[in-house]
Parts: structure tokens; C-alpha cells; sequence
């Protein structure tokens, strides 16, 4: 067996942050957000906290450039389906900045090579790491893991829970929103379709 690892010439992923903020502007901007808020932030309890909103978002923002994947040869795999599921990652919704948490199922067909599962975790947390929509975050996901195996045989599923709709606007706690990004055999073949939905039906997580 041998091992590669690829930084995939991946399709071009738009809206990547900003490598690196600066921590020092975004804690006094956040200083004056709790001034605006009627807050003072001199009071005990606050006075330490906009250096760590500001050490949050630097650790929430993901680093500009995509995880390198590892790949195995494993050559007398043909056609195989691997569905790496329970991936569950925190993102925040981009029209209310407000957390979303997205349990991620992926699946592929092995083709004479397999890759790394955990790639498959760093892939999703990776483009959780910025403001985000659901449905863009599963495509950036699936393109991404096209890009990587040379195939379109991909197909990824997310369960979102948006606080934005449970903890606000229209309050609804048990909402949850399903996206499925497919390409290649996941979409010609019905019945790979189906046994990539039942895999990932019985993989999630209830959250
Ligand atoms: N399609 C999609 N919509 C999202 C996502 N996250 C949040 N939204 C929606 O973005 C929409 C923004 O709607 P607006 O009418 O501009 O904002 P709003 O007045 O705060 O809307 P309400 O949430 O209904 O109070 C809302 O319907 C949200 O539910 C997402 O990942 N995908
Ligand atoms: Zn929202």
C-alpha cells in the first residue's frame, strides 16, 4: 500500500477569509459594540472580554488554504462505497452571524485508491470556518472531495440546526434543514442514490 498526499488542484473555492485578522482592531471594535449596547465595558466581568471575542473569531476563521488529503492505493477497489457520517461541525449563518450546527455525512465510490477518513472531518470542519449558507457549505464540501478523488463520485448530505431559526425570528427549536450535493454515478445510478441516502439517514446524529 502506498500513500499520497494531495493538495488537490480542487475546483476554485470562492469567499475564502482572510488569512489571519487582526486581533488587536477587532477587540477595540468589539469594546465599542458593547458601548453601543449600552454596556460598559470597564465593569468587571467585561473588561477581558473583547480580547477573547477577538481570539475567538481568529480561531473560528479557517485558515485560507484547504486541508492536503492523503490517499492510499489500494488497487483491487472498484466501485466501492465509503460514507464517512456523524462529522458534526458549528458554523455561523451569514445573514445573523447566529451559530448553525451541520452534521455531515459524505460518500464516495473507491476506485483503486481510498482516502484518509479523517480528511474527510478536516474537509468539513475547514468550510465550516467562515460565514456560511447551508447549501453552499455542502457544494464547497462535495467539490472539494471531487477535486480529491478525480471524480465526480461524490455525494454529501448536512443536517443544519440554524439557532437563527430555533433561538429567534421565528422560534422554531425543531427545525432542521437537509441539503444533499451529488455529482457523477450518485446521480445516474438510482440505486447508489438510495443506498447513499439510507446509509446517511441511519448515520445521523439526532442533535
Ligand atoms: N437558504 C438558507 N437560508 C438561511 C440560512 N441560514 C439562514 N437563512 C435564512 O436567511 C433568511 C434571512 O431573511 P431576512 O428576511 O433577510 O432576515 P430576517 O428578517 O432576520 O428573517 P427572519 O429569520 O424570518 O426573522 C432567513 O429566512 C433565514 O432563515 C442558510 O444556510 N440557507
Ligand atoms: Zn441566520
Amino acid at each position: 500500500m502506498t500513500s499520497t498526499t494531495v493538495t488537490p488542484a480542487a475546483p476554485a473555492v470562492p469567499r475564502q477569509p482572510a488569512p489571519g485578522i487582526n486581533t488587536g482592531r477587532v477587540a477595540d471594535l468589539i469594546g465599542q459594540l458593547l458601548v453601543e449596547l449600552g454596556e460598559d465595558p470597564r465593569r468587571e466581568g467585561l473588561t477581558e472580554t473583547p480580547k477573547r471575542v477577538a481570539a475567538w473569531w481568529s480561531d473560528f476563521l479557517a485558515p485560507a488554504s484547504a486541508p492536503a488529503v492523503t490517499s492510499f492505493t489500494e488497487s483491487h477497489l472498484a466501485g466501492q462505497l465509503v460514507v464517512v457520517g456523524g462529522m458534526s461541525v458549528w458554523s455561523l449563518c451569514e445573514h445573523h452571524m447566529i451559530p448553525m450546527n451541520l452534521q455531515v455525512t459524505a460518500g464516495y465510490l473507491a476506485e483503486g485508491e481510498v482516502v484518509g477518513l479523517s480528511k474527510f472531518g478536516r474537509v468539513a470542519r475547514h468550510f465550516a470556518g467562515r460565514l456560511q449558507v447551508q447549501e453552499r457549505y455542502t457544494r464547497e464540501i462535495a467539490e472539494h472531495l471531487a477535486g480529491v478523488i478525480g471524480r465526480e463520485d461524490v455525494a454529501v448530505a448536512v443536517r443544519g440546526l440554524h439557532l437563527c431559526m430555533s433561538m429567534r425570528g421565528v422560534r422554531m427549536e425543531e427545525a432542521r434543514t437537509t441539503t444533499v450535493h451529488a455529482g457523477g454515478r450518485f446521480v445516474t445510478d438510482p440505486v447508489l442514490s438510495q443506498q447513499f441516502l439510507t446509509v446517511a439517514a441511519g448515520q445521523r446524529r439526532v442533535c
